[in-house]
């Protein structure tokens, strides 16, 4: 007989899980071709036959298992090659921003990387017109408001960073939604300190720096997205544990990192979760956001990421509550935008934990 007076295992985990996927939320780090479900891969990839890309999505399981993060951003470059019309654009933004609204994630900054657009022969102010039309669309029909974050892939080299730059600061052609400007790719090879006048740019035109920095490289490549790229927070910035005169620099400075566990151990930057120092930045009052990069890639997705999170950091629900506001404060939000969602999140924690 089974004996219901002991709870079955992961009863707990379950009622945090059902938390969290209720819980309003703001998503700061997440890549545009990268959130690219199975479901918009074999749309696109029905678009385009001739496409290395399975159109299969039980395939796709197989092919977004990497060997280390050169794999990733090849296999990620071939995903890249499926958006090659302005409507293949406006599919992704949209239908990202239906699975976003499906998680309760209220207000996302979302990485777009034109240049891999442009250079495939997409017209740039074709391009703006599909991601703002998305944009508008998904916030009247999913209430999801999305801003663009425009990176540099760091690989492609200077032509690219002038590229990203021209597209993000000439005011004939930059997005309504544009906030930021980062720096993605692999660090291995690719020292920051050179995009220093592209930064310098695009902060003189209003823009944020949030480069990626320290995910596969030391924390000197921290120091200088700092110090050379004006950065106001670090995407990953996972090595940073590695040096506590550069934690107390985070926490002092409150200097947000964007950390995305799963999308760590995905690209073999961190071996195993047990290992990821979220906790050490945590403990040094570092002011942690969780974030899903590349979620189908990765197998996770925003909710997952904060159920991992609970996990390491040891979280209950007023912690959940309280990651899910460091988001809203690391923010590009203005003040009254921040507010509405930081109330929302205390009213929705507040009913839960009296019912
Ligand atoms: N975890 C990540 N960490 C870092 N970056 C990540 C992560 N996830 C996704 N990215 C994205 O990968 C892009 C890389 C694209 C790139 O390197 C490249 C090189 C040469 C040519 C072209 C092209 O398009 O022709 C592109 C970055 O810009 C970034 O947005
Ligand atoms: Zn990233």
């Amino acid at each position: 007989m089974t004996d219901t007076s002991v709870p079955a295992v992961g009863t707990a985990d379950r009622d945090l899980r059902a938390f969290i996927a209720g819980l309003p939320k703001a998503e700061l780090h997440v890549h545009h071709v990268g959130s690219a479900s199975p479901r918009i891969v074999s749309e696109l990839a029905a678009r385009h036959p001739d496409s290395k890309v399975p159109a299969d999505p039980e395939a796709l399981v197989d092919y977004f298992t990497f060997t280390d993060f050169a794999h990733f951003i090849e296999v990620y470059l071939s995903v890249v090659d499926l958006i090659r019309t302005p409507e293949d654009v406006r599919l992704l933004t949209y239908e990202v921003a239906r699975d976003m609204a499906r998680q309760q994630v209220r207000y996302a900054e979302l990485t777009l990387t034109p240049f891999s657009s442009t250079r495939r022969g997409i017209d740039a102010r074709a391009f703006m017109e599909a991601i703002e039309d998305a944009r508008k669309s998904a916030e009247a029909e999913f209430g999801t408001v999305l801003r663009w974050c425009f990176d540099i892939p760091g690989e492609a080299g200077l032509e690219a960073a002038e590229e990203t730059t021209r597209l993000a600061t000439d005011d004939r052609i930059r997005p309504e939604g544009l906030v930021s400007f980062g720096l993605g790719g692999p660090e291995i090879g690719v020292p920051r300190p050179q995009f220093k006048p592209y930064f310098d740019r695009a902060v003189a035109a209003g823009l944020r720096s949030v480069p990626h920095a320290g995910e596969t490289t030391g924390p000197e490549t921290v120091w200088d997205a700092l110090t050379e790229l004006r950065a106001e927070r670090i995407g990953h910035g996972t090595s940073s544990a590695r040096d506590p005169k550069l934690l107390a620099h985070l926490a002092e400075h409150r200097i947000p990192l964007e950390v995305c566990p799963t999308s760590n151990i995905a690209t073999r930057a961190v071996r195993t979760l047990e290992e990821h120092p979220i906790k050490e930045f945590a403990r040094a009052g570092v002011l942690v956001t969780v974030n899903s990069d590349d979620p189908p890639m990765f197998g996770t997705d925003l909710n997952n990421e904060y159920a991992v999170a609970a996990r390491l950091l040891e979280l209950d629900e007023q912690g959940l509550a309280g990651l899910a506001k460091n988001a809203v404060e690391a923010s590009f939000l203005d003040a009254a935008g921040k507010a509405r969602i930081a109330e929302e999140i205390d009213a929705y924690t507040a009913a839960w934990l009296t019912h």
